[in-house]
């Protein structure tokens, strides 16, 4: 399918301010969704215009992703000059002065021990369920379990005892996540949007956390949903094909001279 007129006409009117900021989440967008998320990796296409566009004037590029920064940096490999943002908005790259990697603290180390010593259990006793052990928290990953079983077993560890209360809990596609950190992939966006100093921004996600970041964006922003769901964003493209193309017509239309397909 080629992109609706509309997706058209918002990007070129977008791609003509002088500064813009391009961000978009990973999995399920740049990426597609698998089993293994180690054997994730960027479609070639769209690492090939995200690389070009990053490397335009004026043209900033970051990808936003629920993955931990040194996951991200190892599986998603970010071309040079693209801004990362990783753990849902805890840590940053090439953000200076904002680079921030996350180290826990005593008591986030004490709260982590205690999140796996009750999810353990119940994950083992669920086949296909396994947890994805993260800096800052842990997700419950239920792609590879019978479909009710994993419902089931999201539900239940959704119910979390006293004594693990304070964790933030995201929900995502066959995966919940408990984390120490409250951060958000929106207020990773208003940082960015501070730190570069456009409101010029358009972001590309899939799942319910990237919500925040569509809820986040300023009125110049353009927000593009890839697949099903209720959402926020002002627009909509079907799947990681389409990624493709709004990336490859940003850096036709922000290059002079290159024919727009
Ligand atoms: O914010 P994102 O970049 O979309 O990352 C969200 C989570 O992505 C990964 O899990 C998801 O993708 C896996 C690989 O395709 C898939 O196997 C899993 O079922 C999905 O939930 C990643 O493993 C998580 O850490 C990210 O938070």
């Amino acid at each position: 399918m080629s992109l609706s007129p509309a997706l058209r006409a918002a990007l070129r009117a977008f791609t003509e301010n002088e500064r813009i900021l391009v961000l978009t989440d990973f999995d399920g967008v740049l990426s597609d969704l698998i089993d293994n998320p180690h054997d994730s990796r960027m479609r070639e296409g769209s690492r090939v215009a995200l690389t070009a566009l990053s490397q335009l004037p004026l043209t900033e590029v970051g990808i936003v992703t629920g993955r931990p920064l040194a996951d991200i940096l190892e599986v998603g490999m970010p071309p040079q000059d693209v801004l990362v943002v990783a753990s849902h908005g805890l840590e940053f790259l090439q953000t200076s002065p904002g680079d921030d990697i996350y180290r826990p603290t005593a008591r986030d180390t004490e709260i982590l021990d205690a999140l796996k010593a009750f999810l353990t259990p119940l994950a083992e006793a669920v086949p296909g369920a396994w947890l994805e052990i993260k800096p800052a928290g842990i997700a419950v990953q239920t792609r590879l379990c019978e479909s009710q079983a994993g419902i089931q077993l999201l539900a239940i560890v959704h119910e979390l005892p006293e004594h693990l209360a304070s964790l933030t809990i995201r929900g995502g596609k066959d995966v919940l996540e408990f984390s120490v950190s409250s951060a958000t992939k929106g207020t990773a966006l208003t940082f960015l949007a501070e730190l570069k100093q456009t409101g010029n921004i358009l972001f590309m996600g899939d799942d319910v956390t990237d919500e925040d970041a569509f809820a986040a964006l300023p009125p110049t922003g353009i927000g593009i949903k890839v697949g099903p769901g209720e959402t926020l964003a002002t627009h909509r493209i079907a799947d990681t094909t389409e990624v493709t193309k709004v990336l490859e017509l940003m850096v036709a239309l922000r290059t002079p001279d290159e024919p727009v397909a």
